[in-house]
């Protein structure tokens, strides 16, 4: 379950006098999610989504909401922040930052399609280009100093045989740089858990709080890992190839992207490998790891290390 503050009905109704959304209709919780609390709000003017965020600090969150804005008015499938009656996406509500988002209609899809992966690639490049004028910059939280030191952590948990192949994994990231790819805003867990679909179109993306600037073919290599990934770890070819032949239909990769892309398939297998590694080994208090298995993503980065072809 996802709502680990309670809001009352009282309680919202009095932060909604903020806005310009008319009466509170209806509170609803949402049972999926991991990290915030999410509600469905619905007034007389819509439906909305309601989240209270239980790790971000309202002063780091202008960066991810003036972000979804900026995206959302650029046209990317995604949820737009809605702006108090003093122009604020963002304020204390139970005692969390707090911010109403539209409601997009859809349901992610757990087995998807070509068609979808081929979607969720040509909306990946335009969401790239449109962050292309977005001015605020936030490092990546989870690039190679954190997977390095996170490495360090949870090595004395593992089988000898697995940390050898992490230790192996991390080494071999040090020894590439990606300063001559293209960089820009990156989601950076576009997983399929966070795409809305109806039916083969993308209806939005959603959970953007790991949005970062950082290399733009590293976030398709996230991508492709989750949205084409058999059980086994394995890529299914056909799907893969439909993802980059959506994205490249917006924006085509460069040499230098194509060159680096092995690795940059490897590097967003580890980043995954080494956060579930760390939920498995040392998990916070409450929360949910069940579904995130590292084993999944060490087979993911086994294989690419054997892999010839890359879908290109
Ligand atoms: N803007 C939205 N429109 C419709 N549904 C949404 C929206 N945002 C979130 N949801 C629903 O809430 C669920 C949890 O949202 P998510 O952002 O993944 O939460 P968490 O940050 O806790 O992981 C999603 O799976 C989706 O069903
Ligand atoms: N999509 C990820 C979960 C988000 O990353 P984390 O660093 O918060 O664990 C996954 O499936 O592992």
């Amino acid at each position: 379950m996802s709502v680990y503050t309670t809001v009352t009905q009282a309680e919202l109704e009095s932060w909604l006098a903020q806005y310009t959304l008319g009466q509170l209709v209806e509170l609803k919780g949402i049972a999926a999610g991991i990290t915030n609390t999410n509600y469905f709000v619905t007034t007389t003017q819509g439906r909305y989504v309601l989240t209270l965020f239980e790790t971000l600090k309202l002063e780091e969150l202008p960066y991810y909401l003036n972000l979804m804005s900026h995206l959302a008015r650029h046209g990317v499938a995604c949820p737009a922040p809605v702006a108090d009656r003093s122009d604020r996406f963002v304020s204390l509500l139970a005692g969390k930052p707090a911010c109403l988002v539209s409601c997009l209609s859809g349901a992610d899809v757990a087995a998807p399609n070509p068609a979808q992966c081929r979607a969720v690639g040509v909306m990946m490049a335009d969401m790239h280009l449109a962050g292309d004028t977005y001015p605020a910059r936030m490092a990546n939280p989870r690039g190679p100093a954190w997977w390095s030191a996170t490495a360090q952590v949870v090595y004395p948990h593992m089988d000898a045989a697995d940390a050898a192949m992490l230790h192996e994994e991390v080494a071999f990231q040090s020894e590439h740089r990606f300063d001559a790819l293209p960089t820009g805003v990156i989601h950076a867990d576009l997983f399929r858990d966070n795409v809305l679909f109806d039916g083969d179109s993308v209806a939005g993306f959603i959970d953007f709080y790991y949005a970062c600037n950082d290399v733009l073919a590293y976030d398709l290599a996230i991508a492709l890992n989750d949205w084409c990934a058999l059980p086994d770890g394995d890529i299914d070819g056909e799907r893969a190839r439909a993802m980059l032949a959506g994205y490249q239909s917006v924006r085509p990769l460069s040499d230098a992207e194509k060159a680096a892309w092995p690795v940059l398939l490897r590097a967003a297998g580890l980043r995954f490998w080494t956060s579930r590694l760390y939920d498995k080994y040392l998990p916070q208090a409450g929360e949910l790891t069940f579904t995130k298995d590292p084993a999944q993503f060490q087979r993911v980065v086994a294989l690419h290390r054997q892999r010839q072809d890359f879908w290109l």
